[in-house]
């Protein structure tokens, strides 16, 4: 099985550390550049432009693919479940959660065009000419898109274009170029791909699972106590827990004082809070510790 990620730029980083996370180790070998073993023999990774990945997937040089949703859409269609999938389709199976951004339609700030209907006759630029075209079809404004690589945002200060559809997430670089939001076109973020014939794999099935796993554990924390015997519903009720606490007997507690060992899943931004309401009922020895992943 083969996973298309990308080689280089904002995408590559968090995605081979997502990798990392979910178990999926990635071998350095000579080749790296190209493709890359995992400490499962049965996965391999292939390095590729973010913009290409959506195209490996389909082609099936990748049976699975980690890039932007904006990408994936620009190549061709993209669908929630394997059930509705169109030949040539992509399956949309998980939302990773990172690079996180909009396709905007966006004119000069002092400019005439102040809504897409302006648009009819005049020019886009963009470098996602698809998603452009389908949007302005949905909205029903006959406008010419001409594809451009990059510095799109220069595009209407040169007279080569009215308006642009590009990427925003600050909306620095509009501001800088003076250039003004008209129209939301897709919302993006970074997305696990998959062939819909490969859905029902079971590796596929498992590197979901493990991927799942880690964006389950983000934002949660594991904490451990000793608590009194006697207090447990009242601990019990400050941490409700994943399937409520974990219960173990203390074995240094032979004495009898009536403690026990409680083990629990909170939302870190319940700790802080947490902590002090533990305390309160009795509770000592809490330890709080991050989790790599959490398999519901
Ligand atoms: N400013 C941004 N904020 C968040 N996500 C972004 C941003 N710009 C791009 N992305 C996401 O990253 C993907 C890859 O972007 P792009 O192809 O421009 O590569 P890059 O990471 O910017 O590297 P480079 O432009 O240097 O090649 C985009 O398709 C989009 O999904
Ligand atoms: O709203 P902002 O936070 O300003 O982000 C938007 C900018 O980010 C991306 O460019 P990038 O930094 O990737 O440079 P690039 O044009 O070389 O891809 C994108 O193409 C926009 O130009
Ligand atoms: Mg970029």
């Amino acid at each position: 099985m083969r996973i298309a990620v990308p080689n280089k730029g904002r995408l590559h980083e968090p995605t081979l550390s997502l990798l990392e996370r979910a178990g999926l180790h990635v071998e350095e070998t000579a080749d790296r550049q190209l493709y890359a073993d995992t400490v499962d023999e049965d996965v391999t990774v292939l390095f590729a432009r973010a913009a290409d990945i959506p195209e490996y997937v389909r082609d099936g040089a990748a049976d699975l693919g980690v890039t932007g949703l904006d990408q994936a859409a620009e190549s061709g269609g993209v669908v929630d479940g394997a059930g509705a999938a169109a030949e040539g389709d992509l399956v949309d199976l998980l939302d990773l959660g990172y690079g996180s951004c909009r396709l905007v339609l966006a004119a000069p700030e002092d400019g005439d065009i102040a809504a897409v209907e302006d648009l009819v006759d005049k020019t886009v630029a963009t470098e996602f000419p698809n998603v452009t075209r389908d949007y302005l079809d949905r909205v029903g404004v006959d406008a010419d898109v001409v594809t451009v690589t990059g510095a799109t945002e220069l595009t209407p200060h040169v007279d080569m274009a009215d308006a642009i559809v590009d990427i925003t997430s600050t909306g620095t670089t509009l501001k800088v170029n003076r250039l003004a939001v008209i129209d939301d076109v897709l919302d993006s973020s970074v997305r696990l791909f998959a062939r819909p014939d490969v859905v029902d794999d079971p590796k596929v099935e498992q590197v979901l699972t493990a991927f799942e796993s880690v964006l389950a554990a983000d934002g949660r924390r594991y904490l451990m106590m000793n608590a009194p015997k006697a207090r447990l519903d009242e601990v019990k009720d400050v941490i409700p827990g994943l399937g409520g606490p974990t219960v173990m007997n203390v074995e240094a507690d032979a004495d009898g004082n009536g403690m026990v060992a409680v083990h629990a899943v909170v939302d870190e931004r319940d700790v802080f809070e947490t902590i002090s309401e533990l305390r309160s009922v009795g509770a000592t020895g809490i330890l709080v510790t991050e989790i790599e992943r959490l398999v519901e």
